[in-house]
């Protein structure tokens, strides 16, 4: 290979001088150009005639531009030019010339640029998405590398990885290929291709700005993590807003900072906020909004994506409403130029809700409410301890400043004696009456504790606070109670986030750069939100003018309305938090006639809210006038005579909060067992209804039953299933209880190992993860734990794709030494599900890594295992479980009229009963934004991979091809 340059003293290592060959006239001119442009050079002096030379120069370097005519030279440089093109995507272009020259620049934007603009070819090392090198062709055809740091240009290739003996077809069952199940990665999130050159008009790359406002909350690095990885992917350049509006408002290069993507590696883990947060008087002035739009104007940004609360939300929204007449007036006041008006008239900018407090309405939760909401559950668990020791009242005040979301949620899921919140404005003259009432009651049945939960906004109708200070005077004064008060305080906003929170505001944050993609000039701002597991865009405009109105009703002491302005999810909660607290102190709802027995068994393996569903359905059903009955040890347990008893209040104190499974479980079904000893019990105790709490075995179950009501009249019965398996693999669901404990028990963990990791330089944990032949809870910790890669059981482990992520993972590795970051956060993570591949375990995967990444990195496993199900439930799983539990009694009672012209056993079974039966026998399911009863045949017949034990179709798929681009995984797609 030829090569036009002459070194003289490499540029890289020191010295700045060098000489460049050109061979055509023609190129004589692009070439000086090109690098004086490129390098900021200017031309000192032009020698000769025939043989040029051109000195370019500046205060650090100078360089030679000789032309030499060689027609023959030229050629030879023409034919190697078309060889670097052909060769882009397969070929490092480094192996392809013996020698090279490197200069340091210092923005590799600008850079990209300028090589679009001149129509040259490119290449970045070690990848695209985070080049910290580019190697591009001059327009003589010289390659020329480019780095981002002195010196830290790597002359050692990549080692091509060879697939080793070790890896031999034998040791590794190849499950299924990558695309058998539909896995290829989708279209809009794929791997780019090395850029594609466009020879006519240069692009600039769109820059978009991030910033976290407000108090800070748990998962908002998850948001910034998400939204510079997605911009990158897309090719734009991102920003961080430095300290929130304040960052704005003081601008500059301090507190509007692009980041690259090594910059935000292992942020999942990490609580607060890492690029600072405030509460900035100055931008409520429009004084400081003019600063904050020169600001943004002048760093060049066209896109703001705001993560905070309600406020900030706010703000922004005022911002976007006031951009025009604030390039007006920096236009007027001669600031900004004519063109800079005109680039940046309007402005692009999405909300993504970030605030503890879950106080913005249009979205059923904002990122760090479920954590604030966990760190409250842990504490008033603890707090339970000592007060069933001394048997003690605590009153537990808790965050959320005019919103009672934590509170509410809080008291369903701690099953706390009272709460306080402002949207129900208590009575000033009777809430004491009323709270003595309720504890007194509690009390008198032997319960040792008392907990009340108030809100830090709680009021009374005349807007008087009630603060924890009157709750304890009262407690004090009329009940003699032994009291305490804890003020949970900054906690709440303490610690990392729960997976839930890590999840969503990955998802938020990729879904704010996807969005601020779409707007065009003049279209309405979004807010990302969420409505049960939907991430959907809504206007920032209306959902901020609906959370205002929130504030007028509170002042206009128009309290239905406020809890009508939140969503219905909450007023649902809060009706069953009453349900569930009135279980022993008023009449039953329902008249005698109205009153059933209700049955409820545990089928499968324990999950987090298992317990919490009992629970719920047995206070439910006794505030309603029902008899709820358990089943002890699951169908087996029933066939062994081993109890049916039902339950009362005092039996089930503390059930909400325990994990595990009180009535105990197994995996037996009723055919597998004796499902005419079954129907026996059923008809001898005249059960009206039956929800099985299980996993796929309470499926089988439910279909077992329902498939048996010709034969056995005591089936004919309204039944439910409520999904319960940390799995989530039950069909006619896409959310199972105990799925979110699990996924926390396994964040945690893999956050431990990842530290542990972090301090061994080049140290990789291989995880196995439980779930059975679903990879869900894989993929979704692999989001929230941002691991490197994930294998499941619907896409098996391929030889190719193992090898490319041994390579991903080296490249990785390298990236960071090439940047020169002083990151801690080298730990990396692979998370594997057991049935992924039965040949291969974790240890195996970890010895063929090890073997193959060549001394770059070594590869541990780890094996978490039962720890997976979790210990208590998560306060998700809780509140889940009490709005399934009361949602499936409610199914009950509903299809009673139904099956009550069927029940007795000298009805026929025909068709005609048959088709009125099926509808109830159902599926409690999460499928989209609502909560589905689904028949358990339609379900079991059309929906279900019985072999499998499977859905036909799983919901989360479009999850894997996210945690890859974040992660920056590389997909071998087979062909
Ligand atoms: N009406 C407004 N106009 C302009 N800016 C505002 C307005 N309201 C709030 N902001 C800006 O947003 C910042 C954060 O608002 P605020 O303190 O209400 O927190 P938040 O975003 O609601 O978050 P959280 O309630 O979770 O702490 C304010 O300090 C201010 O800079
Ligand atoms: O951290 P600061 O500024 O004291 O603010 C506390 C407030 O912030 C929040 O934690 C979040 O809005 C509220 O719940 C609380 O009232
Ligand atoms: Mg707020």
């Amino acid at each position: 290979m030829s090569c036009a340059v002459n070194p003289v003293s490499p540029v890289v290592n020191g010295t700045a001088y060098c000489t460049i060959n050109v061979f055509a006239k023609e190129k004589f001119e692009s070439v000086i150009q090109f690098y004086s442009k490129i390098l900021d050079l200017g031309r000192v002096s032009t020698e000769g005639d025939v043989t040029q030379s051109v000195l370019l120069s500046n205060e650090e370097m100078s360089l030679k531009i000789k032309l030499t005519i060689d027609d023959s030279k030229d050629k030879e440089f023409q034919g190697q030019r078309q060889g670097f093109l052909d060769n882009r995507k397969t070929a490092d272009w480094r192996s392809m010339m013996g020698e090279y020259v490197t200069y340091t620049v210092s923005d590799f934007l600008v850079l990209e640029n300028l090589l679009i603009e001149f129509g040259v070819p490119y290449q970045c090392k070690p990848n695209d998405i985070s080049p910290s090198q580019i190697y591009s062709l001059d327009p003589q055809g010289n390659l020329v590398g480019f780095a981002s740091t002195k010196n830290s240009i790597s002359t050692i290739l990549p080692k091509p990885t060879a697939v080793s003996s070790a890896l031999s077809s034998k040791t590794i069952s190849r499950v299924h290929s990558s695309t058998d199940l539909g896995y290829a990665v989708e279209t809009g999130l794929n791997y780019p291709s090395l850029p594609i050159i466009n020879l006519t008009r240069p692009q600039r790359k769109r820059s978009i700005a991030v910033m976290t406002s407000g108090g800070d909350a748990q998962g908002m690095n998850s948001v910034v993590r998400a939204v510079v990885r997605t911009a990158i992917f897309k090719n734009c350049q991102p920003f961080a807003i430095m300290e929130g509006y304040e960052g704005l408002v003081r601008g500059g290069p301090d507190y509007i900072t692009p980041l690259k993507w090594e910059d935000v590696s292992g942020w999942n883990a990490i609580g607060g906020t890492n690029i600072g947060t405030a509460r900035c008087m100055k931008f409520k002035e429009r004084e400081g909004r003019l600063l904050g739009c020169f600001h943004l104007i002048q760093a060049g940004i066209d896109a703001l994506i705001v993560c905070g609360g309600d406020g900030s939300l706010t703000g922004a929204d005022l911002f976007r409403a006031e951009w025009p007449s604030l390039v007006s007036e920096l236009l007027k006041t001669k600031k900004i130029t004519q063109e800079e008006a005109q680039t940046y008239e309007s402005l692009n900018i999405c909300g993504v809700v970030g605030s503890i407090d879950n106080d913005m309405c249009s979205t059923d939760a904002t990122i760090g409410a479920y954590s604030a909401l966990s760190r409250i559950c842990e504490a008033v668990d603890y707090v339970e301890a000592t007060a069933a020791s001394h048997s003690r009242a605590f009153v537990i005040e808790v965050m959320g400043r005019h919103c009672g979301w934590l509170a509410l949620m809080a008291g369903i899921s701690t099953s706390a004696d009272f709460i306080f919140i402002p949207e129900e404005a208590v009575n000033p003259g009777t809430w004491r009456d009323e709270m003595c009432e309720t504890i007194s009651r509690h009390r008198k049945r032997n319960k040792r504790t008392t907990i009340v939960i108030v809100a830090e906004g709680a009021l009374d109708r005349d807007l008087n606070p009630v603060t924890a200070n009157d709750i304890y005077k009262t407690l004090v004064d009329r009940l003699k109670l032994d009291t305490r008060i804890t003020t949970l305080g900054h906690v709440q906003r303490g610690g990392s986030a729960v997976a839930y929170d890590r999840v969503l505001a990955t998802l938020q944050g990729v879904e704010a750069v996807n969005a601020v993609l779409d707007s065009v000039a003049g279209s309405a701002s979004p807010i990302i939100t969420v409505s049960e597991n939907k991430i959907m865009r809504k206007s920032l405009v209306d959902s901020v003018k609906l959370t205002k109105s929130v504030a007028s009703a509170i002042a206009a002491k128009d309290f239905g309305k406020v809890l009508s302005l939140r969503d219905p999810e909450f007023i649902e909660h809060y009706q069953n938090y009453l349900a569930i607290n009135a279980a022993d102190h008023y009449d039953p709802q329902l008249t005698a006639d109205k009153r059933l027995k209700i049955a409820i068994v545990n089928v499968g393996a324990p999950a987090g809210g298992i317990n919490s569903a009992v629970y719920s359905m047995a206070t439910f059903c006794l505030s309603q006038g029902h008899k709820p009955y358990a089943i002890f040890n699951g169908w087996s347990g029933l066939t062994r005579h081993e109890g049916v008893r039902s339950l009362d209040w005092d039996m089930i104190l503390g059930w909400q909060t325990r994990g595990g499974s009180e009535l105990g479980t197994n995996r037996d079904t009723p055919c597998s067992t004796d499902i005419g000893m079954i129907a026996y019990y059923f008809q001898k105790y005249q059960f009206d209804g039956l929800i099985i709490v299980g996993g796929f075995e309470g499926l089988i179950s439910l279909h077992e039953l329902e498939r048996s009501r010709d034969v056995y009249p005591g089936f004919r019965i309204p039944m439910v299933l409520i999904p319960a398996t940390l799995s989530n693999n039950v069909p006619g669901t896409e959310y199972s209880l105990g799925s979110d404990t699990a996924l926390n028990s396994l964040t945690s963990y893999c956050d431990i190992l990842k530290w542990s990791a972090s301090s061994i330089r080049g140290r990789v944990f291989v995880v196995d993860c439980q779930g059975g032949n679903s990879g869900y809870l894989a993929t979704v910790a692999d989001l929230a734990v941002g691991a490197h890669a994930s294998y499941v059981p619907e896409e098996g482990i391929s030889i190719d794709q193992l090898m490319q992520d041994v390579s991903n993972i080296a490249e990785a590795y390298e990236r960071m030494d090439e940047c020169g970051t002083e990151t801690k956060e080298t730990g990396k993570l692979v998370l594997k599900t057991t049935n992924a591949s039965k040949a291969i375990d974790v240890e195996k995967l970890s010895q063929i890594m090890t073997s193959e990444a060549g001394g770059k990195f070594d590869a541990r496993s780890a094996v978490p295992g039962h720890i997976q199900q979790g210990g208590n439930p998560s306060p998700i799983d809780r509140t889940r479980a009490t709005r399934f539990a009361i949602r499936a009694v409610q199914f009950i009672e509903d299809n009673q009229m139904v099956v009550n012209k069927y029940r007795h056993a000298n009805e026929v079974y025909d068709d005609a009963f048959d088709k009125v039966m099926r509808s109830t026998a159902a599926v409690l399911g999460v499928k989209g934004s609502g909560i589905v009863f689904s028949s358990v045949r339609k379900v079991y017949d059309d929906e279900t991979d019985v072999k499998k034990r499977m859905p036909k179709v799983v919901h989360w798929q479009s999850l894997r091809s996210v945690a890859d681009h974040l992660s920056g995984r590389k997909r071998v797609v087979e062909t």
